[in-house]
């Protein structure tokens, strides 16, 4: 019997392990479904792209998207201590204040969740601001400033309109999980047990109590009981052990329904990037220690929003999908937007697996943003095709003269950023408990009724951080 269970050691679950070990006197049982984080690429910055389909990628796909021709898209998810944080980009932001306020969440509202950021940051996630960029980047920066936007040297400080370069979750030249930060110094701690390759299959409940967790590693199966569960498997992850368990709309799941939740696995938000690809005559050099992309702009696709809805990131080097093809020298400006109206659905599989739709781009606003995106991030590319900067050589190589809202539909990926499956408001409270249950509380980026402007790491992280403060404050 443990008095915690934290299902999913990724980054919100490294971060609610370390909480409870060090504010309470319990112990704590943390199931990751992964491994260690042994694979090297997983700590270069510059090898980030050879962790897709690998084994530490969950290797998700979507249902074939209507609105995207008809593809099936990838969506990698981390699957090792350290979850998606040991994939990602590396990105710190923090969001728009409005997107907390928006949220219309007792105790969330930006003035309640700023302190919670400034905590991370000044803890354990050391944030890189200070370095030497690739100098195509600076170049890139240049030319975004010549198209009128201007430089804001702080995204992060409550204005994030501009180009800027990116703040990094990186620490002497590695990359710095919520696993290397919060959990490492603990993992001898002797009230915490770690288990890997535990694969959770469902939450146990007697009544509407929930008392445990099942998981298998390998073929065998085991159980835990808990005084509380705490779900932090991700915004796939987490509404599908709910579904798996009797919680979510009672038609669609399969044994006895423990909570009929309608809104476990809907409001599935994610961003989306198109990209437009620059090849160059100039060497693009590299900068060891730093992920391809380092610089991004926050910007508008019209008049009268309320914060940016734009977000494209730039790459030092051609991000081909697989359908294109072209030389190896060059960069990418991915046209990103950050507050799509398209939601979606995760829903069981009649096997118990998962059906994952995101109805990218079905509404046709989202396609009008994008084509903006894309315009924008053309113009900025073509400031290093000639003149001042010209010494790069530049040549646009996508989308070139096709029909740009056909282009979206054809190449518009993840921006890795889902959230909302298991909103706050509909499925958990502001105290992060599931509605109708007791003993579980979900906290990751699933809670998110909104998905926030911007990059989701760093919110997740703060989730976290919050989490253990309602739990400390407002024990089971
Ligand atoms: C390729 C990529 C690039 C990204 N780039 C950035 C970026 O640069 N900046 C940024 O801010 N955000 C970025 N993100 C998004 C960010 O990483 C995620 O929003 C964040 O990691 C979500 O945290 P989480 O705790 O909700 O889920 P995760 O970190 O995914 O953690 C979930 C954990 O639960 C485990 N798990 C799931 N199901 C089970 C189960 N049944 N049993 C046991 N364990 C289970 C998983 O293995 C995983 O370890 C990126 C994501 C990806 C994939």
């Amino acid at each position: 019997m443990a008095d915690f269970v934290v299902v999913g050691g990724g980054t919100a679950g490294c971060v609610v392990a370390r909480g409870l070990l060090d504010r309470t006197d319990g112990t704590v049982l943390l199931l990751e479904a992964g491994d260690h984080d042994t694979n090297p690429a997983i700590h270069d910055p510059l090898r980030m792209h050879e962790l897709w389909d690998s084994p530490q990628d969950w290797g998700l796909r979507t249902v074939p998207q209507r609105d995207a021709g008809d593809r099936v898209l990838h969506l990698p998810r981390g699957r090792v201590l350290g979850g998606s944080h040991a994939l990602n980009a590396m990105i710190h932001v923090r969001g728009n204040p409005a997107d907390y306020d928006g949220w219309g969440q007792p105790g969330w509202s930006w003035a309640d969740v700023e302190p919670l950021f400034r905590r991370i940051e000044s803890g354990p996630l050391r944030i890189l601001r200070e370095y030497t960029a690739d100098p195509v980047q600076d170049a890139i920066v240049e030319s975004a400033q010549r198209a009128g936007i201007p430089y804001n040297p702080d995204y992060n400080d409550g204005d994030q309109t501009g180009v800027s370069h990116m703040q990094f979750t990186i620490a002497d030249n590695k990359r710095l999980t919520t696993s290397r930060a919060y959990l490492g110094p603990v993992l001898s701690h002797p009230r915490l047990t770690v288990v890997t390759g535990a694969h959770v299959r469902r939450l146990l409940f007697s009544g509407t109590r929930c008392t445990g967790v099942e998981w298998t590693t390998g073929t065998t199966s085991h159980r835990a009981e808990a005084t509380e569960v705490i779900l932090s498997a991700g915004a796939i992850g987490s509404p599908h052990l709910l579904l798996r368990s009797g919680i979510g709309p009672a038609p669609d799941l399969a044994g006895p329904v423990v909570a009929d939740l309608p809104e476990v696995g809907n409001n599935l938000q994610d961003h989306w990037l198109v990209p437009t690809i620059f090849t160059t005559d100039r060497e693009v050099t590299h900068t060891p220690g730093l992920p391809h992309a380092q610089t991004h702009l926050f910007w508008h696709s019209r008049p009268g929003l309320p914060g940016p809805d734009l977000q494209p990131l730039h790459f030092s080097v051609p991000l081909y999908e697989p359908w294109m093809s072209g030389p190896a020298n060059g960069f990418s400006l991915m046209a990103g937007l950050i507050r799509p109206r398209s939601t979606g659905r995760v829903s069981l599989a009649p096997d118990g697996g998962l059906l994952i739709d995101p109805r990218v781009l079905s509404e046709p606003s989202d396609v009008d943003a994008l084509v903006e995106a894309v315009a924008l991030c053309r113009e900025v590319g073509h400031g290093l095709v000639g003149g001042g900067a010209g010494e790069w050589g530049a040549v646009e190589r996508y989308p070139g003269r096709v029909e740009l809202r056909d282009y979206v539909r054809r190449s518009v990926v993840t921006y890795h950023h889902q959230a909302g499956t298991c909103a706050m408001g509909t499925v958990v409270g502001p105290d992060l408990r599931v509605h109708g249950v007791t003993g579980l509380r979900v906290a990751d980026a699933s809670i998110m009724p909104e998905v926030v402007s911007g990059n989701t790491n760093t919110p997740t992280v703060m989730i976290a951080e919050k989490a253990v403060d309602l739990m400390t404050t407002q024990p089971t």
